[in-house]
């Protein structure tokens, strides 16, 4: 699928900016705090109703503004379909597809596929269990409705149940209330272990393929899925653990608790490590990079049709080896790739289909490279 135009209006740092893209590899080049990201954000945000950077829709209105506008064409497998996104500053947002008004932002959720990739992503393996759920959550949302539905109700039914644990007594009334909501955790609990645990499944001889490859075949990757409980067992262990859980005021058991296992093999010497706690820096960043990559190409299988990358200063984290796996890589996708200047893409000979140039909230095409606009 391709994005063909943005326009914004009232959106972060930007006034009033329409653009049109390529399909290949778009760059968006600028000195610091210009905008650059905001682009992304504002594409992001109208295929997938969330800001990546978690931003409330009043954080993401021009200060001073009450109300932002964003409009996005795109086309998928050759339909187009265009967004709109009104942003206001105290009230929930509005959405249409095709002009059509939506009720539920859930509607646009899995209707245009992106991936995102920033700095922070390189830190998935090494940081906490959160960010590895976050990307679960992330990407099967996506790509599965029934996946939304299901973690949309097994969190509200978590708040529920933590709150009533926080004021609980061991009396029978408040013993049964607590029977009610452990009835929801476990049926919407069990739906997400399951989900999950397919996903991995699926994802990880892909992980594995490109690790591998990125290392020369030095070194093999095995991802597994770390269920904080297992589907058949959430009852069990659920009440085995409800005293415990009434004296800590707190729900211990649960997907809420999951996480992803990544483990190198190293071929030469046969040693394994959990590359979570023990990898080096190389490791947990070719790791995060295989998911990256594993993760456009699960879209494609599940969706028949490409993603859209968006690439937020990402090239400069990697070293050219991982630059050039990257960028060979992506060579079908339409792409969105923010920097702070060109040099690099023009010593390494990287393709650029469209340059654009960001300064101050103003987004300008460049149409010819010259020394002034390369150093
Ligand atoms: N709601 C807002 N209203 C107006 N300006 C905003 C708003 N939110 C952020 N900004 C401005 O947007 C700019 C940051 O934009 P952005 O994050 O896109 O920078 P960038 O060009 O990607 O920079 P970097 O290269 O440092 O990542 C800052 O100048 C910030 O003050």
């Amino acid at each position: 699928m391709i994005v063909k135009s943005l326009a914004l209006s009232d959106f972060r740092n930007y006034d009033l900016q329409e653009l049109s893209f390529h399909h290949g590899i778009n760059i968006f080049y600028g000195d610091n705090a210009q905008g650059k990201t905001n682009i992304l954000e504002g594409i992001y945000l109208c295929m997938t109703n969330k800001s990546y950077r978690g931003s409330h829709d009043r954080e993401m209105i021009r200060f001073g503004k009450e109300d932002a506008h964003l409009r996005l064409e795109a086309e998928k497998k050759g339909i187009p379909y265009r967004v709109d996104m009104h942003l206001k500053k105290s009230k929930t947002k509005g959405i249409a597809i095709n002009g059509v008004p939506i009720r539920r932002s859930s509607e646009l959720i899995g209707l245009l596929n992106v991936v995102f990739f920033s700095p922070e992503d390189l830190q998935v393996i090494k940081n906490g269990p959160g960010e590895r759920r976050r990307f679960l959550d992330m990407e099967l949302c996506q790509l599965d409705k029934v996946y939304l539905h299901f973690l949309t109700h097994y969190n509200k039914c978590l708040t529920q149940r933590n709150a009533l644990l926080k004021e609980i007594d061991l009396s029978k009334d408040a013993q049964a209330m607590l029977d009610v909501w452990d009835a929801q955790l476990i049926q919407h609990g069990k739906k997400i272990v399951q989900l999950r645990e397919a996903f991995v499944g699926e994802i990880a001889p892909v992980i594995a393929q490109i690790y591998h490859s990125l290392t020369g075949g030095r070194e093999q990757l095995a991802v597994s899925y770390e269920p904080n409980v297992s589907a058949d067992r959430f009852d069990e262990i659920l009440f085995l653990n409800r005293e415990r859980e009434i004296r800590q005021k707190t729900t211990l058991t649960g997907p809420h608790r999951d996480d992803i296992r990544f483990r190198v093999q190293n071929m030469a010497t046969g040693q394994t490590t959990d590359i979570r706690t023990f990898g080096s820096q190389g490791q947990q960043r070719s790791a995060a990079l295989a998911l990256k990559l594993a993760e456009i190409e699960i879209v494609k299988r599940k969706v028949n049709d490409t993603p859209v990358l968006l690439l937020d200063d990402v090239l400069s984290e990697l070293d050219s080896s991982r630059q050039n796996y990257l960028l060979d890589s992506i060579h079908d996708i339409q792409t969105f790739i923010t920097c702070t200047g060109l040099e690099e893409f023009v010593r390494h000979r990287f393709h650029m289909d469209q340059i654009y140039h960001v300064e101050r909230g103003v987004v300008t095409r460049v149409n010819s490279l010259n020394s002034e606009t390369i150093f």
